[in-house]
């Protein structure tokens, strides 16, 4: 079962905070919303949401709970960020607004609003091919793309016409779209996979 070293996080300063709550729930998980440092050092994951990313990276910084989750991040705090969340894991945003930072660890570069103002938002059917089938009914919303990929970072989801929208390098996941809003459990089963094999002990506060 997921979680049997503490509980699920989901950074809850800003976006798709209770989509997300639901749907880890629904997989068995126990959730804590983050916005401490003690809630990052009780988790031993964290799904960051959609929303919008330039808030929560001015939020995080305001509660104090960045640099506990650059930390918790690198020491391999398995994670799964959707759209904002992609966004925040990315070493290099593009397009970001000014002095807007990320997180980082995903050694990807993601480019915010990728889509324009002419398709803000679309739906589309997506194979995953490591989720298998049926194709993911994929939700975009003023939605990010990953421009590059790292050596050490895995494609695991592309439009068809090769943009790619959805990665993962080693506990790291990311996705430009938004499976919590359409109630498909595959990729937070993953995510929650994932936790289930991770070595993670948790950081020292700090
Ligand atoms: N649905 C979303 O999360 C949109 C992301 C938003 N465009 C951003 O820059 O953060």
């Amino acid at each position: 079962m997921a979680g049997s070293s503490g509980p699920i996080g989901v950074l809850a300063l800003q976006g798709d905070v209770r989509e997300h709550r639901s749907i880890l729930e629904r997989l068995g998980a126990e959730v804590r919303l983050v916005r401490s440092p003690d809630d990052v050092a009780a988790i031993n994951g964290l799904v960051i949401p959609g929303g919008e990313s330039s808030v929560i990276d001015k939020l995080a910084r305001v509660f104090g709970v960045r640099e506990p989750l650059r930390t918790a991040i690198g020491a391999g705090l398995p994670v799964y960020g959707t759209c904002a969340g992609l966004i925040l894991l990315a070493d290099e945003v593009l397009d970001g607004i000014v002095g807007q930072v990320s997180f980082g660890g995903l050694d990807v570069s993601v480019r915010r609003n990728a889509f324009g103002s002419q398709a803000d938002s679309f739906e589309t059917e997506l194979m995953v091919p490591v989720i298998g089938a049926p194709p993911m009914h994929a939700v975009f919303i003023r939605a990010p793309v990953v421009e590059r990929v790292g050596p050490g970072v895995e494609t695991i989801a592309m439009l068809s016409d090769g943009r790619v929208v959805a990665v993962r390098q080693g506990n790291i996941l990311g996705s430009s779209f938004h499976p919590e809003m359409t109630n498909d459990g595959r990729f937070h089963r993953l995510f929650l996979d994932n936790v289930d094999r991770s070595q993670y002990q948790g950081t020292v506060a700090g």
